[in-house]
């Protein structure tokens, strides 16, 4: 039966683009999450005096050089896309965009938060911005992603950055105290993505990609999950233990930690993975939201007092 003409255009190889794919080529539920440690990384590195004009600018350049970084990883990661029910549906897979479309929109976007840290922030944002972004599109999704299962402990370090990015761009330097907000995220990391990896391995696996619940197994992955989630949870303590934070600090991350082992033990004993892990998921993007946002509290909630005494 001949097939019924589509009344989506073709354009430039592309099905007419909406402007709903674009946004989706930035990622922009995870660089949400990205913006705002970068802007709490603001707020702590000078409490009550964040220049507007760092805080504006900074924000809004590190946003665009995440999302430049999130649609290169669309364009590097287009067939894998294609093999996975997750991602299956993506703009470059579906065909809503094509790949120089895409990778056009990534420079520009990538220029523009390039130059706006460059000019209006500081060059050391912009520098640690870039090697963030080319750690995340280049090191981590053409190389590591493909090659080993420890790719996401390592390409982590790329998602960790933003904090300190946020530091740098009020304070002009890296200082130890914005060292220990990027070792939270370093370390949240692996428990955050394996929960998923677990939930989703066989859309990994057919895709062939290694990671740690293909290569070693569900068993040792959610073994693995437990123990970064000890170790998160002790380093979590390190702003409190360092004096950076207070007693409201110490007593939100201690609540969300037990109840980050708590989910991560569950898995563990259980190996109900269907009851479990996207729970366990799900409770690691609140738990990064809410610890971040205990930091800020912790840092401002003395000051409004102060100000209202
Ligand atoms: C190498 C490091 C990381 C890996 C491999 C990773 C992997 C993933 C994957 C595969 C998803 C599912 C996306 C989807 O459903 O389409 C996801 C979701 C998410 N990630 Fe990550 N992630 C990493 C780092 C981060 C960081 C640093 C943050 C924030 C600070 C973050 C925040 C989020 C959020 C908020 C979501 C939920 C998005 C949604 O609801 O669609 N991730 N992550
Ligand atoms: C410039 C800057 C601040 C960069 C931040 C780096 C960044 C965007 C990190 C986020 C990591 C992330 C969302 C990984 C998704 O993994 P994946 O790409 O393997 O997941 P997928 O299977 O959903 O594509």
């Amino acid at each position: 039966m001949p097939q019924a003409p589509t009344k989506m255009a073709l354009v430039g190889g592309q099905v007419r683009a909406h402007w709903r794919d674009y946004y989706e080529l930035c990622k922009p539920r995870g660089g949400a999450l990205i913006v705002f440690t970068a802007m709490v990384g603001m707020f702590l590195a000078s409490p009550g005096a964040v220049p507007l004009g760092a805080f504006l600018f900074g924000t809004l350049g590190i946003a665009l050089c995440a999302a430049s970084g999130a649609a290169i990883n669309h364009v590097v990661d287009e067939e894998v896309d294609a093999r996975m029910a997750r991602t299956k549906r993506r703009p470059l897979p579906t065909g809503h965009l094509n790949r120089a479309g895409a990778l056009g929109f990534a420079f520009a976007l990538g220029l523009a938060g390039m130059a706006l840290l460059i000019w209006l922030v500081n060059p050391l944002t912009a520098w640690l911005t870039f090697a963030s972004l080319v750690g995340y599109a280049v090191v981590y999704t053409v190389f590591l992603k493909r090659a080993t299962p420890q790719n996401i402990v390592i390409g982590g370090a790329a998602g960790a950055a933003p904090p300190v990015l946020g530091w740098v761009a009020v304070t002009g330097e890296v200082q130890p105290h914005a060292l220990l907000l990027f070792l939270i995220i370093f370390a949240w990391t692996p428990p955050h993505f394996w929960a998923l990896a677990i939930a989703r391995y066989r859309d990994y696996a057919e895709a062939e990609i290694p990671m740690l619940p293909v290569t070693h197994g569900v068993a040792l992955t959610r073994l693995h999950l437990l123990l970064y989630t000890v170790l998160l949870v002790l380093v979590s303590l390190l702003p409190f233990a360092t004096g950076m934070s207070g007693w409201i600090y110490l007593v939100g991350a201690m609540g969300l930690g037990a109840g980050f082992l708590g989910q991560a033990l569950a898995l563990l004993v259980t190996g109900d993975d269907a009851r479990y892990a996207m729970p366990t998921f799900g409770y690691s993007i609140f738990y990064l939201m809410a610890l971040f946002a205990v930091l800020f509290v912790d840092a401002y909630l003395p000051l409004l007092g102060g100000l209202l005494a």
